[in-house]
């Protein structure tokens, strides 16, 4: 093979290795990158759920003690104002405690009754519990958040938390991986409490937030984000939200990224390698089997056909040999396949039928009627080569007879107008290996088919309780009511050929009565049988 052209073929099985290993790993990466995103978000969610307990638990404490406040004297006498101390000791979250009457003035709060009153906003009619904020504490001088709940009375109680308690307790800076985690006003989504940089999806409204929600895309900085809201149960008013970069894979580590780089180089080279190997191996078979027929290492063999009534040789069927030079004898299942691919097979059947009437002379001239068999297949059949060589042979051989297989018979509209002109010339055409086609078996009936060889598989079968004993009975019966004649391939047992002959079939071929045998002792082992070929010596 020319360089260039073998040169070009190496590029081809690069390239095709590139597509095929490009292809795994592009599906690899898309796996891997869908179970690290699938990972992030719920590292995200489980981040949001944690402060979301931890400020729900926070606000369920403050709650109880607003719904108990119901029975605080809002006249604020020392009583009042020690529980309204007591409890800002007891939970450090809350700074200043504060009774508010129906006109929104401030009467007191835990650092005394306030005189004059300060003038605050209305309490709100629901006795909801709800908050404002943040506001900046007059007294603290520091931003700060009320949480408030009106009493049955129109009076309101209201708790002051410092934001900056609240950041610290909820510990939001541990969370900087995040993109950002805020607690926000659950109606309008402006942040309250936030770590990180606030950024909100793009033509996506997720406000008012009413139930836990997840949303995916483009955000208003530019980038893709995964976000996880969800408002506090006991204040749905506020959420807390989670955000994160979902392009997690272009942030793999770069040791990961080089040692997938490596297995992605490596596998591309061993399967360029691989495809270069097969190619070459199948070269080199194509090269090496013109050689063996130039060279004539290709020979046949011919295994005998037995009446088995009688006992006597009543064909042949001509199988290939291969002498090779290094590897030894190979059967054809070494290089058949290569050869029908490769389009070698016509010449090599050429030569088969050739030498086949050669060495096969001597035995036909004493018995003409000798059947001899030769494999034949679909390529074989549209050859005019072939074709031509067999009509030559069937002046010499009378009982001509060519094996195809279901496969064969089957392919080709113009394969029956071949098989009627062989048969019109006196060939009969046997289907090889019968029953082991998926096909219909109209063919049966409509093709020009006289025999039919029954599979070694279905012989090997009989004695045996497996499911294909029940399948060469009904062959025997379909071949006999279609009048089809039969022939038994690989009888290797006396039991099987007992049975056969029981059954009615009576020609058979297989290991009990000889393997293929070269020409010479083929010979030799007609001698041994005078009544077949009497005249013979
Ligand atoms: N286990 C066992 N095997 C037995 C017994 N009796 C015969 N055989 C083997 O069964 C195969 C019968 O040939 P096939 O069904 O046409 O199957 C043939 C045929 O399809 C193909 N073949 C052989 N020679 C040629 C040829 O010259 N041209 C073509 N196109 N194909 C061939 O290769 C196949 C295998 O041929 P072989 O290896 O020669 O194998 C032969 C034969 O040696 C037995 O009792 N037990």
């Amino acid at each position: 093979m020319p360089r260039a052209r073998l040169f070009a073929k190496q590029l081809k099985n690069i390239a095709f290795a590139w597509l095929i290993c490009s292809v795994v790993f592009g599906m690899l990466l898309v796996l891997l990158y869908i179970q690290h995103r699938d990972a992030e978000q719920l590292h995200i969610q489980s981040i949001a759920q944690k402060v979301h307990f931890e400020l729900n638990t926070q606000l369920k404490e403050i709650d109880s003690f607003l719904r108990q406040a119901e029975s605080l004297d809002v006249t604020c006498p020392q009583e009042t104002l020690f529980r309204l101390r007591q409890q800002v000791f007891k939970n450090p979250a809350m700074s200043e405690i504060g009774i508010v009457n129906q006109k929104g003035q401030l009467l007191c709060n835990t650092y005394g009754v306030l005189n004059p009153p300060i003038q605050t906003t209305e309490p709100v009619r629901s006795n909801e519990l709800r908050y404002h904020g943040p506001i900046i504490s007059e007294y603290m001088e520091m931003s700060a958040f009320v949480l408030a709940r009106t009493r049955q009375d129109g009076y309101a109680v209201n708790v002051l938390l410092p934001s900056d308690w609240l950041r610290h307790t909820l510990d939001l800076q541990q969370y900087s991986q995040l993109d950002f985690i805020a607690l926000v006003d659950s109606e309008t989504g402006v942040p309250i409490l936030l770590q990180g940089h606030y950024s909100l999806p793009l033509h996506q409204s997720l406000f008012p937030v009413q139930r836990p929600l997840q949303a995916h895309g483009k955000f208003d900085d530019g980038k893709n984000k995964y976000l996880f809201a969800k408002p506090i149960i006991s204040l749905p008013r506020l959420s807390v939200v989670a955000s994160s970069n979902s392009s997690p894979i272009f942030t793999v580590q770069s040791t990961t990224f080089v040692a997938l780089l490596a297995v992605y180089m490596i596998a591309w080279g061993g399967l360029s390698y691989l495809l270069y190997f097969i190619e070459k191996r199948q070269l080199s078979l194509k090269f090496q089997l013109k050689h063996a027929i130039a060279q004539h290492q290709l020979f046949n063999v011919y295994q005998p056909l037995i009446d088995a009534k009688t006992q006597h040789i009543v064909g042949v069927e001509v199988l290939i040999r291969w002498q090779h030079p290094s590897e030894g004898e190979l059967g054809p299942a070494y290089f058949i396949p290569e050869a029908e691919r490769s389009g070698a097979i016509v010449e090599i059947s050429i030569v088969q039928v050739n030498n086949a009437v050669k060495e096969l002379a001597p035995l036909l001239a004493l018995n003409p009627q000798l059947k001899v068999s030769f494999n034949v297949n679909g390529q074989l059949l549209s050859c005019p080569a072939y074709l031509a060589t067999l009509e030559l042979a069937k002046q010499h051989i009378r009982c001509l007879t060519i094996e195809l297989t279901e496969r064969d018979v089957l392919s080709q509209v113009q394969v029956k107008h071949t098989l009627e002109q062989l048969v019109a010339q006196g060939i009969e055409v046997a289907v090889d290996d019968f029953g082991t086609g998926y096909s219909g078996l109209q063919y049966l009936q409509s093709f020009p088919i006289d025999l039919l060889k029954i599979d070694q598989s279905f012989v090997a079968s009989i004695g045996l309780d497996n499911l294909q004993s029940p399948v060469l009975n009904a062959v025997i019966e379909m071949a006999t009511k279609l009048n089809k004649k039969l022939i038994a391939e690989g009888v290797e047992t006396a039991y099987q050929a007992d049975y056969l002959l029981k059954q009615g079939v009576e020609v058979h071929q297989g290991w009990l009565y000889a393997k293929a045998l070269a020409i010479e002792a083929l010979i030799a082992m007609v001698k041994r049988e005078p009544s077949t070929l009497p005249s013979y010596s």
